[in-house]
């Protein structure tokens, strides 16, 4: 039971995310990532901690299914193993939540807790709060399809203010096949310090907000950063005082007096707020998710897939009959790639799939936009013409190595295009209803098909990179060395 100090306004404490229009989700079988822990009495901290393959990548691990049974460590969102933390009243932005104990630098603090609301819902009921002139904003971004919004219901990180230089920071974690929010300490923060994240708003327009953190690098604005803040804002100019940030009106949405008993301040907060003015304004802010200092991919913004370790593609799909130098860059996928179950598990969640760019192009800016036989496409990378490139070398054994690995590397892209044409409705599914996995199958055909591609191209860079050092090449107005009679065969240059 959480005990709130008299004058918080009210709202009903959750230490459960309740989901408004759809259930919660129900984790099948084959998509619950086991690890590979093992409890050691004489290492308990081996039992999931840090090395365990769901930490590295954000997932708790599943009651009845961890090896480590109840010593699993990895259980933090669901066992609401929060850090002592205490509502306290600022100067000037309302009601904060202070450290109530040391807390170490990437400690877990508290689930961000809510109602799980879809995109249109945030956005109607943020203007509803306006309109009822709920001062403060309680609605974060979840992925690009849900938010939670905890100002009605929702644990005490609702308290938690924003600072431009923030000891906290926001990760999202697969919990039970949900994604969840939770805050943790950026840094060492010691009892009694004010906890603070950069809510990095998705700015809907409205009023300006000040921003009263006092940081150093201040931006001066809640959610300043965000582009509807600056589209919102577009006629500001060097020079132009109508918007000076004095001129925007300070906001407490504390209606009492502040409290006498100021607590330590973070490096970022300053004391000297005045507290008056009543702007008006309703945002939806967007929890700036950071990655787990372990792995990028925890993080909003998920490397790519094509940034996996080179060594990691897999041989098993194209047999290219390489030289032995090519074959010292391939290695057995499974061996080399001892994430891929993790990594599959990634793809089959809900942000993971889009930053994993599952799909041969860019990730679609509307969703269940569906185009018949679009076809596949591969932007942003300039591809290497094989046959052109070949032309270059003088030996005929360069020509034909070079065109080989053109042609696997032909085979693999044309098997890539198939594979995504096939798997479409999938992806389709997923991006119309991101509570839909994309199947292990589906995930796993994907990424073998790019890997090998990746492989093919590795193969055919390799060729020419060697080739263009050892063997000579052709000098301007020489023919071609070799006869034959097929496509694949050197004309000599014309002009
Ligand atoms: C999630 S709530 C935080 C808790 C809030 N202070 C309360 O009393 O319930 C977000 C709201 O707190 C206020 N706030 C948070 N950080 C602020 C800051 N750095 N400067 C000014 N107001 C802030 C704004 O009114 C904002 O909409």
């Amino acid at each position: 039971m959480v005990q709130l100090p008299e004058g918080v306004p009210l709202f009903i404490h959750i230490n459960q995310n309740e989901f408004s229009g759809r259930k919660h989700k129900k984790q099948k079988e084959e998509d619950i990532a086991v690890c590979e822990c093992k409890y050691d009495a004489n290492d308990p901290d081996c039992a999931c901690g840090d090395r365990c393959l769901n930490v590295l990548t954000s997932t708790e691990c599943t009651p009845g299914y961890c090896p480590c049974n109840d010593y699993c460590k990895n259980q933090r969102f669901q066992k609401c193993e929060y850090a002592k933390t205490q509502l306290f009243k600022t100067e000037g932005r309302g009601w904060g939540l202070l450290a109530d104990e040391n807390i170490k630098a990437g400690q877990f603090i508290i689930e961000y807790c809510g109602e799980v609301i879809s995109s249109e819902e945030a956005q109607r009921r943020s203007q509803t709060y306006e309109s009822q002139g709920l001062k403060d904003a309680y609605i974060i971004s979840l992925n690009a399809n849900y938010f939670i919004d905890a100002t009605k219901k929702g644990s005490c990180a609702r308290f938690i203010n924003h600072s431009c230089q923030p000891n906290c920071e926001t990760r999202k974690w697969t919990v039970l096949g949900e994604i969840r929010v939770g805050i943790f300490a950026k840094q060492d923060i010691s009892v009694g310090t004010e906890l603070a994240y950069d809510y990095n708003f998705e700015w809907y327009g409205g009023a300006n907000v000040r921003c009263l953190c006092g940081a150093d690098n201040c931006s001066k604005f809640l959610g300043a950063k965000s582009s509807g803040f600056l589209e919102h804002n577009h006629v500001w100019e060097d020079g132009d005082d109508r918007y000076t940030v004095e001129k925007i009106p300070l906001y407490d949405s504390a209606e009492d007096e502040p409290s006498l008993k100021l607590p330590k301040s973070s490096s970022s907060f300053k004391s000297e707020f005045i507290a008056s003015g009543n702007g008006d304004y309703s945002v939806i802010m967007d929890a700036s998710v950071q990655s787990e200092p372990q792995l990028e991919s925890t993080a909003l913004v998920i490397e790519p897939l094509y940034s996996v370790p080179v060594e990691g593609v897999s041989t098993s799909t194209v047999k290219t009959d390489a030289s032995e130098e090519t074959n010292v860059y391939s290695q057995d996928a499974q061996q080399a790639f001892p994430h891929k179950d993790a990594m599959i598990s990634r793809i089959q969640s809900n942000s993971a799939c889009r930053n994993f760019h599952i799909g041969s192009g860019s990730v679609p800016k509307k969703r269940s936009q569906h185009i018949p036989n679009r076809k596949a496409k591969h932007p942003g990378r300039k591809q290497v013409d094989g046959k052109h490139v070949a032309q270059l070398f003088a030996s005929k054994e360069a020509q034909e190595e070079v065109m080989k690995y053109e042609e696997i590397k032909n085979q693999a892209t044309t098997k890539l295009d198939s594979i995504y044409n096939e798997i479409r409705p999938a992806i389709e599914e997923h991006e119309r209803d991101s509570q839909d996995s994309v199947p292990t199958s589906v995930a796993e055909k994907w990424i073998e098909a790019n890997c090998s591609k990746m492989k093919a191209e590795f193969d055919l860079y390799f060729s020419i990179v060697k080739n263009a050092l050892c063997t000579p090449q052709r000098q301007s107005g020489e023919t071609k060395p070799s006869g034959g009679d097929n496509e694949n065969e050197i004309k000599p240059e014309t002009n």
